[in-house]
């Protein structure tokens, strides 16, 4: 079963276009896409396409077999497409509960389960169930975001940068963590650390100036003297 299905999208801001005849595909038993490219080509502009926070100009989505290009974004997430973005968008002054509960609201029946299946995942959020959301550190945020991602119940969860401006170590738990989340959950990485992303890809694709110049398994990519030399170092 194919995931996710994206045929000849283009995407743009008024005159400036960003995305040109984008295509890719999410195979259902794919643990973890990756998405890479340099800073401003273009990857948040598809994470919002794809999550319908943004309209494309042309191009089809299908998820799950539906044609969901013209869908908003409620409906895309009840599909079981849930995105995390790269500023996090948590509520700074609400407890670390009440930010997974909101991340629940189209799943109230099943709220307490999944709480219980996060707070395992994530024991640190247990430990501070009641703490506002802001006073977290870095890392923390960055695991509430994803444990509110899924308490969405994705069958893609896409995350958008979620090592960023994270110190190395901390950046490594969250790659374990999201090694974990690929055994259940479909996850769509877009990552700054290549080398990192690529290692945990069954597949990847490489988005420069608005446009996919390559794609392959992870570890083809890591092996793309192209990819080694531009965005790998070492
Ligand atoms: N709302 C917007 N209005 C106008 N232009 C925008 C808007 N959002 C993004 N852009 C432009 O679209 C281009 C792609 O931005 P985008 O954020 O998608 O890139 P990115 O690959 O995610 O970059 P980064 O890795 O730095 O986050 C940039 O030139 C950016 O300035």
């Amino acid at each position: 079963m194919t995931m996710l299905e994206v045929e000849d999208l283009n995407v743009g801001y008024g005159d400036l276009q960003v995305l040109w005849d984008v295509s890719m595909t999410i195979e259902a038993d794919d643990d973890v896409v990756a998405l890479v490219g340099p800073n401003g080509t273009g990857k948040t502009t598809l994470m919002k396409t794809l999550s319908g926070i943004v309209e494309p100009t042309s191009g089809r989505i299908e998820l799950l077999g539906e044609d969901v290009s013209a869908y908003d974004a409620d409906e895309i997430v009840s599909l079981g497409f849930v995105q995390v973005s790269e500023g996090r968008n948590l509520f700074g002054d609400m407890s670390v509960y009440e930010n997974l509960r909101m991340g629940a609201y189209q799943h109230r029946d099943e709220f307490k389960d999944t709480l219980e299946e996060v707070y395992e995942m994530f024991p640190v959020l247990a430990e501070r169930r009641d703490q506002d959301a802001g006073t977290l550190s870095g890392g923390e945020q960055q695991m509430l975001a994803i444990g509110r991602g899924l308490m969405a119940q994705p069958k893609l969860l896409a995350l958008d940068e979620p090592s960023g401006a994270l110190a190395p170590q901390l950046a490594e738990r969250v790659f374990e963590k999201i090694e974990e989340i690929s055994d259940d959950v479909t996850v769509l990485l877009v990552e700054q650390h290549v080398d990192r992303a690529l290692d945990l890809a069954d597949s990847a694709y490489l988005l420069e100036n608005g446009r996919i110049t390559q794609a392959g398994t992870g570890q083809e990519m890591l092996e793309s003297d192209h990819v080694r030399d531009a965005y790998l170092s070492g």
